[in-house]
């Protein structure tokens, strides 16, 4: 197929694109550099340098968009929610008119846990309350809510793939923001010695250890839900899916691994709670992989933390 891959130099969507060339897919990636690298886009991708609401050129003879860029730093949207509310909602909502001008039908969406807010059971599923606590996660529920609408009235088929925490490296290619927001590449990064230590935000959360919980996918596993769900879409239909491993972890557990992973002690400093962030988050992807027959490959966290420690190692 002919692609349209927006965000495609950040660290999902050059995995993605990466994968997409790999299964012999002509690949364009769109990307205005704002968080990404130029560097991150695959050899035999094509790279166009342009924000979203600047895509109609890139989209003649396209048959599907995989729509990765977006403003994604939570505390960076509460104080600045205009740029998530034009950046996330407004752009989508140009590309998704340039898409209608040219004729292109199908969008695979990259949408969050972030929608859920605060759960009320775990592990998640996609017909529960979406209740986003921060702006980031509300202009993601916003597209999803259009993407609904638009397969309604305009024929439109998507897939809208709400990941919860990804992490891991693919080969070079991995997570290198650089306001690094993510607990893993954080942790990874005292190993390195670019930090003194890593900062444990909470210990009187009710969990176990008292630290927080998440659910920590693969990018490679992530990035290959996508390309079943560009085989899956179907004009006129939206369609959800979580994706996560299943298995929640705590932040204790997560530097315990990384420990583990690089043989460095890793020393902690105890802070407070980070604003919004829920006790636990974990992901049922059961539907996912009912429908599309995804499974996780590389779901054992020391996996996870050891890809992203080999890329960062090899490039520090
Ligand atoms: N990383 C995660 O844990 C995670 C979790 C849930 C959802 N997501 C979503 O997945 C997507 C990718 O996340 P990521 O971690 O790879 O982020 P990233 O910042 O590495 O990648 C986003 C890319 O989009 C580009 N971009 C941003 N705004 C743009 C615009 N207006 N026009 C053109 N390009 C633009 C950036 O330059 C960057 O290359 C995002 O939509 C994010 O909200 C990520
Ligand atoms: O230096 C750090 C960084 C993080 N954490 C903790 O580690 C856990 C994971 O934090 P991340 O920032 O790595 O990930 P989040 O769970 O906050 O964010 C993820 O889930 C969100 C939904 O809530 C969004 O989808 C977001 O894009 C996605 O990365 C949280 O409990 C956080 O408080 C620390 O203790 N210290």
């Amino acid at each position: 197929m002919r692609l349209l891959v927006t965000g495609g130099a950040g660290y999902v969507g050059s995995v993605v694109a990466a994968q997409l060339v790999e299964a012999g897919h002509d690949v364009t990636v769109l990307d205005d550099l704002s968080t990404g690298h130029e560097d991150a886009v695959p050899e035999g991708a094509r790279f166009v340098r342009a924000d979203i609401t600047q895509a109609h050129d890139a989209l003649d003879g396209v048959d599907a968009v995989l729509h990765f860029a977006a403003k994604s730093l939570v505390g960076e949207s509460v104080a600045k929610p205009g740029l998530y509310w034009a950046n996330n909602l407004g752009g989508t909502l140009a590309l998704l008119d340039a898409m209608r001008d040219k004729g292109v039908a199908r969008i695979v969406f990259s949408s969050t846990a972030a929608t859920y807010g605060e759960p009320e059971r775990s592990p998640i599923q996609e017909s529960d309350p979406t209740r986003p606590t921060n702006p980031y996660g509300a202009s993601k529920l916003a597209v999803d809510t259009a993407l609904t609408a638009f397969a309604q009235v305009r024929g439109l088929g998507a897939v809208s793939l709400r990941y919860f925490n990804v992490a891991g490296a693919q080969g070079r290619y991995r997570e290198r923001h650089t306001v690094e927001t993510h607990l893993i590449p954080n942790v990874l990064k005292v190993a390195t010695g670019e930090r003194d230590n890593v900062s444990v935000f909470g210990t009187d959360y009710p969990t176990p250890d008292g630290t927080c919980v998440r659910d920590y996918i693969h990018v490679s596993d992530l990035a290959r839900a996508h390309l079943l769900a560009l085989g899956a879409i179907i004009p006129g239909e939206h369609k959800i899916y979580n994706l996560g491993s299943g298995t929640g972890f705590s932040v204790q557990e997560v530097i315990s691994v990384c420990r583990e992973v690089t043989g460095h002690e890793i020393p902690v400093v105890v802070g407070e709670r980070r604003p919004g962030d829920p006790a636990v988050l974990v992901a049922s992807s059961a539907r996912i992989q009912r429908e599309l027959g995804w499974k996780p490959e590389r779901a054992a966290l020391g996996d996870i933390v050891s890809d992203a420690w080999r890329a960062l190692s090899r490039n520090t």
